[in-house]
């Protein structure tokens, strides 16, 4: 079988500066792989990349074994597969309930399904009954928890984690720790960056680290 992910020869240049050189890289499915580096060091370059959302300047990505053509026709179905989860989330100004479901919406999935996948989600980060809570009136930790649901909802096959336990309490962080090395369980490949040194040892999986664009 392919790995899910291949990388060959990918380069990013932003003008001559080259902030992401990968020479080979295989990542597997249902794996949780942890991304360390430095500020700058090309993280979020890897993550924005892995959700198809930006090319690489030169160089072969491949997913499911197929190299990804990078054409407006092919990308729609790469990612719907992949959900990339920012430092800090935009939540629109609406419900809960409106925020979790919106990419269900999007993919034509209504009614008693919606709901359900929805209280699902949000019972997995530990806000069963804030449906109906206003989104802009959340704490930040809170809304960071409503982010993972709209993320965890989608049940993707790939899950971009961009420091999602940077800016959470304790108990916060201990819950969505869980929420994260359980999925690789459940089949879905977690790909999360993290500056907290502690994390690749406590959550497990592969830990991966950048210098310079460049793994270590
Ligand atoms: N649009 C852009 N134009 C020019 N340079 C960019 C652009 N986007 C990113 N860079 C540069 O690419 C390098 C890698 O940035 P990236 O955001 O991937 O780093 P990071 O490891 O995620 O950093 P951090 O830990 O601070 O989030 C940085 O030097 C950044 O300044």
């Amino acid at each position: 079988m392919p790995p899910l992910y291949r990388l060959n020869a990918i380069r990013k240049k932003h003008g001559e500066r080259t902030v992401l050189a990968i020479d080979d890289l295989a990542l597997a499915a249902g794996k949780l792989y942890t991304l360390t580096g430095a500020n700058g060091s090309g993280k979020t370059t890897l993550l924005t990349l892995l959700a198809f959302l930006d090319p690489p300047t030169s160089g072969e990505l491949h997913f499911g074994g197929e190299p990804v053509r990078w054409t407006n026709g092919t990308l729609l179905p790469l990612r719907r597969q992949v959900t990339l989860l920012h430092q800090s989330p935009y939540l629109f100004n609406g419900s809960v309930f409106a925020n979790v479901a919106f990419g269900l919406k999007v993919r034509g999935i209504r009614g008693d399904e919606r709901r359900r996948r929805v209280e699902e989600a949000l019972a997995l980060v530990g806000l069963t009954g804030f449906d109906h809570r206003r989104a802009r009136e959340l704490s930040g930790g809170e809304c960071q928890r409503v982010a993972m649901a709209r993320a965890l909802v989608l049940k993707p096959t790939v899950l971009l984690l961009d420091e999602p336990l940077a800016n959470v309490d304790r108990e916060t962080c201990e819950l969505l720790e869980r929420v994260i090395v359980s999925l690789p369980g459940s089949g879905t490949t977690v790909i999360m960056t993290t500056h907290d040194p502690e994390h690749p040892g406590r959550l497990g999986g592969e830990r991966l680290h950048l210098v310079g664009g460049e793994f270590a």
